[in-house]
């Protein structure tokens, strides 16, 4: 294909979806209505309606689908829930194209108009060029950026076979799905040649970002228990060890107040930090005020962009997230709670190993918690462990990637990391071994998880441009690739 062609085909695309925003937003619109929250299992009826969704859009698509059925789980209660099943699809074979597979996922986090959200959450409401509703950004808007892609290339011709793969339990953990890539990776996966996931964010609001690594994350759970009651602290208060005074002890051991890990030995495996990797951070395009606005805190525990960056990337990190079983309703209530459970999380970076962090954590803890000489209970658990991903910038993915955004947004890509977990990446790179690319087209300031998520319209119409963009380029990387590895045979 001569790259006039290929302008002209561009600039025919680009036109098609300018001239269809409407129909797209009307698509995100009836996506975003369906309150398909993983999380909530009285929704979980919805998620199972969202794959129907989904299905039917692939298959008007042109696609073949295969609505995987997954079984159920088992909730914590005893209770069985079915899982919504996973969509795999596929649409063009011809062998002179590379295959392209997208991961995307449809279920969201729970939210409620009370939460404070300024428009109902489940009815996409525009203003002043944003786009607000739970999923907007979080994955339907992407996912939909990247159907609508396609759509625009059907219309036309194809250059890359496309495969779909789209779950409904992503916000609770993936539920089945790891099981699934293994099971199909000789057949599904075997003809893929690039895995393309977009279900992050780029770093600031307005300049365009690829993803080459995430951190991965050790879950923690720490229980304190004294008897099999709550007791009354009139009565008994001042004569025991209270488990949630414990509890507090050894959540306040875990990390001081710079942020640095209390964990002997925690850091010991931590990548050392090269040249090299300081020099990219430089340059990364990272306004730390419209962070600090974004985030809505007055201050961070690092002054300088470097710093920031390091901490989010490149150093774990230990957060704490709540306490199950400590009264936390408003108002007074006198009690000793018998049990309770702290949650904490270590973000993970290249080369910690997981089982060594879990033997780091118990042994801090049963040191502690030695110390206080307390006759109570103390359980520790790792209910999960990710292991980081990182990905080789120099794959064809990137450079077709880069190029589609220069095209469309007029400046090159940052390219960045993500402090926080995409565990699918590092699933697909592991068990596919094909490339994976992480192709956020939201914004620092869409708010994943938040009150008031969006997108703006520009990302979303935008994003479908570059996705569009990404396969005619990665189309002619990889002809070009193959005719050249053909010669070489050849020669
Ligand atoms: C559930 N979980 C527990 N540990 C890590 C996670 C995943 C979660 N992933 C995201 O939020 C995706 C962001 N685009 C996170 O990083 O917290
Ligand atoms: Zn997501
Ligand atoms: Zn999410």
């Amino acid at each position: 294909m001569s790259s006039s062609s290929s302008s002209e085909l561009e600039m025919e695309i680009f036109q098609y979806i300018d001239g269809h925003q409407s129909d797209f937003i009307k698509d995100l619109k009836e996506w975003v209505a369906v309150q398909s929250d993983s999380v909530q299992p009285d929704l979980r009826k919805e998620v199972i309606r969202m794959m129907v969704l989904v299905a039917d859009r692939l298959a008007a698509l042109g696609a073949t689908v295969n609505s995987v059925n997954l079984g159920s789980h088992q909730l914590p209660n005893g209770q069985d829930l079915p899982l919504p099943p996973v969509i795999l699809g596929e649409l063009g074979r011809d062998p002179q194209n590379p295959t392209v597979c997208f991961y995307g996922h449809v279920d969201v986090q729970p939210a409620k108009k009370e939460d404070g959200w300024k428009t109902d959450p489940y009815t996409l409401t525009e203003i002043n060029g944003n786009l607000y509703g739970r999923g907007a950004t979080d994955n339907k808007g992407p996912v939909l950026a990247w159907i609508n892609a396609v759509e625009t290339f059907r219309a036309l011709k194809l250059v890359v076979n496309f495969k779909f793969v789209i779950e409904g339990m992503e916000e609770a953990g993936s539920l089945g799905l790891e099981k699934l890539l293994e099971e199909e990776n000789q057949c599904f996966f075997s003809d893929v040649d690039y895995i393309v996931i977009s279900d992050n964010v780029w770093l600031s609001n307005k300049k365009p970002a690829l993803t080459y690594g995430s951190r991965g994350n050790a879950c923690f759970f720490v229980e304190v228990e004294c008897g099999g009651k709550d007791l009354h602290s009139g009565t008994f208060g001042g004569i025991i060890h209270e488990p949630l005074t414990d509890l507090i002890a050894l959540l306040d051991s875990l990390v001081d107040p710079t942020g640095h890990i209390q964990i002997p030995g925690i850091y010991d495996s931590v990548a050392a930090l090269t040249e090299e990797e300081r020099k990219l951070y430089e340059s990364i395009e990272f306004d730390l005020e419209e962070h600090k606005k974004n985030s809505g805190v007055k201050k961070f525990l690092y002054g300088t962009k470097e710093e920031i960056l390091l901490h989010l990337w490149h150093y774990p990190s230990l957060s704490i997230h709540g306490i199950e079983g400590a009264f936390h309703e408003p108002g007074i209530k006198t009690v000793i709670p018998s049990k309770v459970i702290g949650k904490f999380s270590i973000r993970q970076v290249p080369h910690m190993d997981l089982s060594v962090v879990k033997q780091q954590v118990v042994e801090h803890l049963e040191g502690v918690f030695s110390r206080r000489n307390s006759p109570n209970k103390l359980k520790v658990s790792m209910p999960l462990g990710a292991k980081p991903w990182l990905a080789d910038v120099n794959d064809p993915l990137y450079k077709a990637a880069r190029r589609a955004i220069k095209k469309v947004f007029g400046e090159d890509p940052d390219f960045i990391r993500d402090g926080s977990t995409v565990p699918v990446a590092r699933m697909f790179q592991t068990i596919t071994r094909k490339s994976v690319i992480m192709f956020p087209i939201g914004a620092a300031d869409d708010g994943e998880h938040s009150q008031n998520e969006k997108i703006s319209r520009h990302n979303y119409i935008e994003g479908t441009k570059v996705f569009a963009s990404f396969f005619l380029e990665i189309s002619k990387l990889h002809r070009h690739l193959h005719e050249t590895s053909n010669m070489e045979i050849k020669n």
